[in-house]
C-alpha cells in the first residue's frame, strides 16, 4: 500500500514523515523546505510483513498552476499506485489549508486528514473540532503536534483500515457547473478533469479546445476569469467550513517580536547583525575545531606516512590520500558543521522568512522576489544544495538569476580560504572587506542581469512562517543530514581528484602548467607562479586552493613567504574564481549546460579582473 503526505508549506510533512519512517529529510521553518519526492517504507505489521509505502511530497497552496512542484504533485496524484493520502493542514492558518483540501478532495483519492500545529493554535487561542470536520469531509480526522509526537501514532492505523474518498464538493457558479454537466454527458469526463480543463490544465488538446469556447462565453458574461470564478467559490466554500469548526478564544500577545524584526528600521541592522555575527560565529570556532582536527591528521597519520620508506609513486598516492581526508575532515568539515548548525537555528526560528520580508524591496531591483534571498543565504552554506533549491523560485528568469548570484556567494569552503588565510594572516577587518567586495559584485551583477534577462516577472507570496523556539535535536539532527550529503557527494570527488592531481604532480604536468600560466599569476595578479596550481586545485573543492597554497609554499605558516597582500589578492581571485566542479554539474543539471559556462566564464573572468585591479591599484 502506498501513501502520499500533502498539504501546504511548512504544515509538518517532513516532520511526519519523518517521525512515520525515521528517515532524516530536510524540515525547516521556512517554505519550500522540501523540493523533491522522498520515499520511505513503514513497517504496519512485523509478523504479517505488512509495509506501507510513504511518499514526502513540497508544500503547495493550490493544485492549479504550471509551477514546477504543482505539476510534479498532480502527477503523483494521478498516479494508480497511490492508495491514499494524507493530508497534513496547519492548524493556525485553518482556512487557507482548507483550501488546498478542497482541491485534492476533487481526486476522489481516499484520505485521512491531520490538523498539525495543535500546540501553536492552543498558544493564539485557537481550537478546531475535529469530529465536527470529520462529519462534515466524511473522513477521518486526526488532531496532531508532530514537534512534540502527539497524535502521529494514529496515523498509519487510520491509513489502513479507514481512509476514505472525501464526500465534500464545492458548490461552483451555477455556469460553471452547468458546464461541468455537460462535459460530463458528452464527453465522459468527470468533475475534476472538467474543472481542470476549463483553467487550461489538461493533456488533451480537443478537451481545451471544446472547454475554451465555454470559457469564453462564462468570461463575457461574469466579466472575470474562470479561473478567478473558480478560486472565489473555493475560498468562500472554505470560509464558510472554516466558521462550523474553528472557535477562537481571547488571546493576548505579548511583546511583538515580529514589528521589530519586520520594520526596515530596526529589521535592517538586526539583519546585518545577524550576518555578521554568523560569519564571526564561524571564523572562531571553525578555527579551533581545525587546529585541533589538522593537529591530530599531523601528528597520527601524516608524520607516521612521511617515516615509512615506499616507493616514490605509492608515497605520492598515499599522501594524495591523506591531503584529500584531511583537507575534507580537517579544513571543511569544521567550518560547514558550525556554519550548518548556524543555519538550522535561522531557519527554524522562522528568522529567515523575515529576511525575505525585508529584502523582498532589494530583491526587486535585482529582478527577483524577497523569497530568492533563501537560496541565496543557503549558498553561505554550499552553493550544491542553494542552486537546487532555486526550484522554489517562480520563473526560469528568476532562477537563472539567483543561480548567478548564488555561485558568488562565499559558500563555507571559501569562508575556509577567507578566514584560514586573510582573518588568520592579514586581519578580520580585511577579511570581512572581502564579503563587502562580494556583496557589491554580487548586487552589481544582479542589476545588470535583471536588465538583460528576458521573460516574465510574477507576483510572490511570501509565507511568514511564526517565530519559534529551534529545537536543539532537531538543529542537530539537520545539520548532519547536510554535512553527510556533503560527505557523500564531496569526500569522493576530493579523494580522485587529489590522486589525479598528485599523479599529474608526479609526472610534471603540473610544473608545466604552472609554468606556461606564470604571465597570470606573475604578471596580472603579482602571486608567487605556484599559486596558479593552488587557484587550478581550488576548482575541486574551493577550500583545496587554501590547503594546495599551504603544500605549495612548504609551510603552513603563509605570511613567511608571501606578503598580505598577496594572501589578500589569493583569497580574494579564488573566493570569485569559478565556481567548484560540484557547483558547475548541479547548475548544469538544473538549468543546462549555457548557463554554467557562461556563469563559470563569467566567474573567472570577474576573478581575474577584480584581482588584476587590485594589484593594480595596491603595488
Ligand atoms: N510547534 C510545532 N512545530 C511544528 C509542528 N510540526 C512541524 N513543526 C515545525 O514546522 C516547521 C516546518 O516543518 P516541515 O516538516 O519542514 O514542513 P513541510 O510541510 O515538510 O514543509 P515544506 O517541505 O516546505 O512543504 C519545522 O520547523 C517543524 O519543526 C508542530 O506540530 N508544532
Ligand atoms: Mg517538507
Amino acid at each position: 500500500m502506498k501513501a502520499a503526505l500533502i498539504g501546504n508549506p511548512g504544515v509538518g510533512k517532513s516532520l511526519i514523515f519523518m517521525q512515520l519512517t525515521g528517515l532524516g529529510v530536510e524540515v525547516g521553518n521556512m517554505p519550500g523546505s522540501s523540493i523533491e519526492l522522498m520515499s520511505g517504507t513503514v513497517c504496519v505489521d512485523r509478523d504479517q510483513k505488512e509495509w506501507l509505502d510513504l511518499v514526502d511530497m513540497p508544500g503547495l497552496y493550490s493544485l492549479d498552476g504550471q509551477g514546477e512542484k504543482e505539476v510534479l504533485v498532480r502527477r503523483v496524484l494521478e498516479e494508480p499506485e497511490v492508495d491514499a493520502l494524507i493530508v497534513v493542514l496547519d492548524a493556525t492558518r485553518f482556512e487557507r489549508n482548507l483550501y488546498l483540501l478542497l482541491q485534492i478532495a476533487e481526486y476522489r483519492i481516499p484520505m485521512i486528514v491531520v490538523v498539525n500545529l495543535t500546540d501553536e493554535a492552543i498558544k493564539e487561542g485557537v481550537s478546531i473540532d475535529t469530529d465536527a470536520l470529520a462529519t462534515l469531509l466524511g473522513v477521518p480526522v486526526i488532531g496532531a503536534a508532530a514537534a512534540l509526537g502527539t497524535g502521529i501514532d494514529q496515523i498509519v492505523p487510520a491509513v489502513m483500515k479507514s481512509a476514505k474518498v472525501s464526500t465534500i464538493e464545492v458548490p461552483y457558479d451555477h455556469q460553471v457547473e452547468a458546464a461541468l454537466r455537460s462535459f460530463q454527458k458528452t464527453m465522459g469526463i468527470g468533475r475534476r478533469v472538467g474543472l481542470q480543463a476549463m483553467q487550461g490544465i489538461s493533456p488533451d488538446p480537443e478537451m481545451l479546445e471544446v472547454t475554451a469556447m465555454v470559457v469564453e462565453e462564462i468570461e463575457n458574461r461574469h466579466r472575470m476569469s474562470v479561473n478567478q470564478i473558480i478560486a472565489t467559490n473555493r475560498h468562500n466554500y472554505a470560509h464558510s467550513l472554516s466558521g462550523r469548526v474553528l472557535s477562537t478564544g481571547t488571546h493576548h500577545r505579548r511583546f511583538d517580536l515580529d514589528r521589530l524584526l519586520t520594520r526596515q528600521f530596526p529589521g535592517i541592522p538586526i539583519l546585518v547583525g545577524v550576518i555578521l555575527s554568523m560569519l564571526l560565529i564561524v571564523f572562531a570556532i571553525g578555527a579551533r575545531l581545525e587546529d585541533l582536527i589538522v593537529w591530530g591528521f599531523t601528528t597520527y597519520l601524516m608524520t607516521p606516512i612521511q617515516g615509512l620508506v615506499l616507493p616514490p609513486l605509492v608515497a605520492q598516492l598515499a599522501y594524495s590520500v591523506v591531503l584529500a581526508l584531511e583537507s575534507g575532515f580537517g579544513i571543511a568539515f569544521p567550518y560547514i558543521f558550525t556554519f550548518y548548525i548556524l543555519l538550522s537555528i535561522l531557519e527554524d526560528s522562522g528568522y529567515m522568512t523575515r529576511a525575505a520580508f525585508l529584502a523582498d524591496r532589494a530583491m526587486h531591483r535585482l529582478g527577483m522576489h524577497g523569497e530568492a534571498i533563501i537560496p541565496l543565504v543557503l549558498g553561505f552554506g554550499c552553493n550544491v544544495p542553494a542552486v537546487m533549491g532555486t526550484r522554489l523560485l517562480s520563473s526560469r528568469r528568476e532562477r537563472v538569476i539567483a543561480a548567478f548570484l548564488i555561485t558568488m556567494v562565499p559558500c563555507s569552503a571559501r569562508t575556509v580560504v577567507i578566514s584560514g588565510i586573510v582573518a588568520k594572516f592579514v586581519g578580520v577587518l580585511p577579511a570581512l572587506s572581502i564579503y563587502l567586495i562580494v556583496l557589491v559584485l554580487i548586487l552589481l551583477t544582479g542589476v545588470i542581469l535583471s536588465r538583460v534577462t528576458p521573460g516574465p516577472q510574477y507576483g510572490m507570496i511570501l509565507e511568514m512562517t511564526p517565530l519559534r523556539r529551534p529545537k536543539a535535536g532537531m538543529v542537530l539532527r539537520k545539520s548532519w543530514l547536510r554535512i553527510q550529503e556533503f560527505l557523500v557527494i564531496a569526500m569522493p570527488l576530493l579523494l580522485i581528484s587529489s590522486v589525479i592531481l598528485g599523479l599529474l604532480g608526479f609526472y610534471g604536468v603540473i610544473a608545466m602548467f604552472q609554468q606556461a600560466a606564470i604571465p597570470i599569476s606573475e604578471g596580472l595578479l603579482g602571486l608567487p607562479s605556484y599559486a596558479s596550481t593552488a587557484l587550478l586545485f581550488g576548482i575541486l573543492r574551493k577550500e583545496m586552493a587554501f590547503e594546495t597554497l599551504t603544500v605549495l609554499a612548504g609551510t603552513a605558516d603563509l605570511i613567511t613567504v608571501m606578503t598580505k597582500l598577496q594572501l589578500y589578492i589569493f583569497a580574494l581571485v579564488s573566493t570569485l574564481f569559478v565556481p567548484c566542479i560540484s557547483t558547475i554539474a548541479v547548475l548544469n543539471r538544473e538549468l543546462g549546460a549555457k548557463v554554467a559556462g557562461l556563469i563559470t566564464v563569467y566567474t573567472v573572468l570577474l576573478g581575474l579582473g577584480i584581482g588584476a585591479l587590485i594589484h593594480l591599484l595596491m603595488a
